[in-house]
């Protein structure tokens, strides 16, 4: 039996066939993607991507089981509000677009673009929607099983890993020992990159580290070579850490995109902080900061993430890809904007 399109079947392949088009696109809005392939946006962005990469060629993976998997892995995201296969969908599609950006025309492997790739769809697998605060401080056995570090970030890795040995979901069978070790190890660095716990750890080093490519750059610049704009990077180890970078950016990339999709973004995160903090109201135990829906402020909280965490993020990503990734920067900054002028307007209107 043929596959169809876009990895599963829909009534509107026509209308996802018009949204795939912006695959590329910063803009594309994955909650349309979600509605008209059926809920199955992880599956059908995915496996688009991958056409579009000639992955599947590449590594002589068979379609069927690359569907296999990854309708399995999109079953295995809980119906959270935030941390769902839509926002693991907008993960894997934003550093789709990233790894576009011309600076990085030269700089990574395939094997190297397919673990990315993989990462960003694998890396919330399962995420009960609640921190990792929350499950140490509940006693889930979850962080019990891994010594509250990293709880969630492993648990994900270990569910998407233990998917793949599923025989008719091994889409990676093809690839050599060496290779699937490489995208085990890339996959499991990127993953555990995104626990925000490591977030300070990033920023401290991405400075220097991105210092010492630009200044590779140049001197690349300087011979004329056609390749002056891409980053070059000789080790493994120094690609991974842009990678690590990358995904961060991407799990992080709400304030990025156009007012109306991150509007919906801040929607569900604040569900799922609300919801967590009844649970822990309930329970008796301290409410987890921003998560009691009764002294939220929400617009303050988006103005605090933008201005502590979203912000000075991609302020370095942005330089080091420069001139790219400017339209990040503006979005960041106009939707700044807004959420102030939300308060401000508050404030007039508790006057009248
Ligand atoms: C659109 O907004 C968001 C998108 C995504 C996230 C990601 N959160 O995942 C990490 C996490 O779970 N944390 C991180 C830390 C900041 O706080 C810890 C209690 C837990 C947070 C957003 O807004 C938060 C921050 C300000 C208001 C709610
Ligand atoms: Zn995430």
């Amino acid at each position: 039996d043929t596959i169809p399109r876009f990895g599963t079947e829909t009534p509107h392949e026509a209308k996802l066939a018009e949204l795939m088009d912006n695959i590329d696109a910063w803009g594309l809005n994955i909650f349309d993607v979600h509605n008209y392939s059926q809920s199955h946006s992880l599956t059908s962005v995915m496996y688009t991507i991958f056409k579009k990469r000639n992955l599947i060629e590449t590594f002589r993976i068979s379609p069927q089981k690359l569907i296999n998997y990854l309708v399995t892995l999109e079953s295995h995201y809980l119906d959270v509000p935030y941390h769902c296969s839509i926002h693991a969908a907008d993960v894997t599609q934003a550093i789709h677009v990233l790894l576009l950006i011309p600076s990085f025309e030269n700089t990574f492997t395939d094997l190297e673009i397919l673990a990315a790739l993989f990462a960003a769809a694998i890396h919330d697998v399962d995420h009960p929607g609640v921190t990792n605060q929350y499950l140490i401080n509940s006693d889930n056995e979850l962080a019990l099983m891994y010594n509250d570090t990293s709880v969630l970030e492993n648990h994900s890795l270990a569910v998407a890993f233990k998917l793949l040995q599923n025989e008719d979901c091994d889409f990676i069978e093809n690839l050599s020992d060496e290779q699937r070790k490489i995208l085990r190890q890339i996959s499991i660095d990127m993953v555990l990159a995104t626990d925000m716990s490591k977030h300070g750890a990033i920023m401290q080093t991405i400075q220097s580290f991105h210092q010492s490519l630009k200044a590779k750059q140049c001197k690349d610049s300087n011979s004329n070579s056609s390749t002056n704009d891409s980053l070059v990077l000789t080790e493994q180890k120094e690609r991974v850490q842009l990678l690590r970078e990358m995904l961060h950016c991407a799990d992080l990339s709400n304030p990025t995109k156009h007012l109306s999709i991150y509007t919906q973004w801040v929607d569900r995160i604040m569900d799922e902080f609300h919801y967590q903090g009844d649970r822990e109201r309930s329970a008796g135990m301290p409410i987890s900061p921003m998560c009691n829906r009764r002294t939220a402020d929400i617009e303050m909280a988006q103005i605090g993430f933008i201005q502590a965490i979203v912000e000075p993020l991609w302020q370095m990503w942005a330089q080091l890809v420069y001139p790219h990734c400017q339209q990040m920067l503006d979005n960041i900054d106009s939707n700044r904007q807004w959420y102030e002028y939300q308060i401000s307007n508050r404030s007039s209107r508790n006057n009248t």
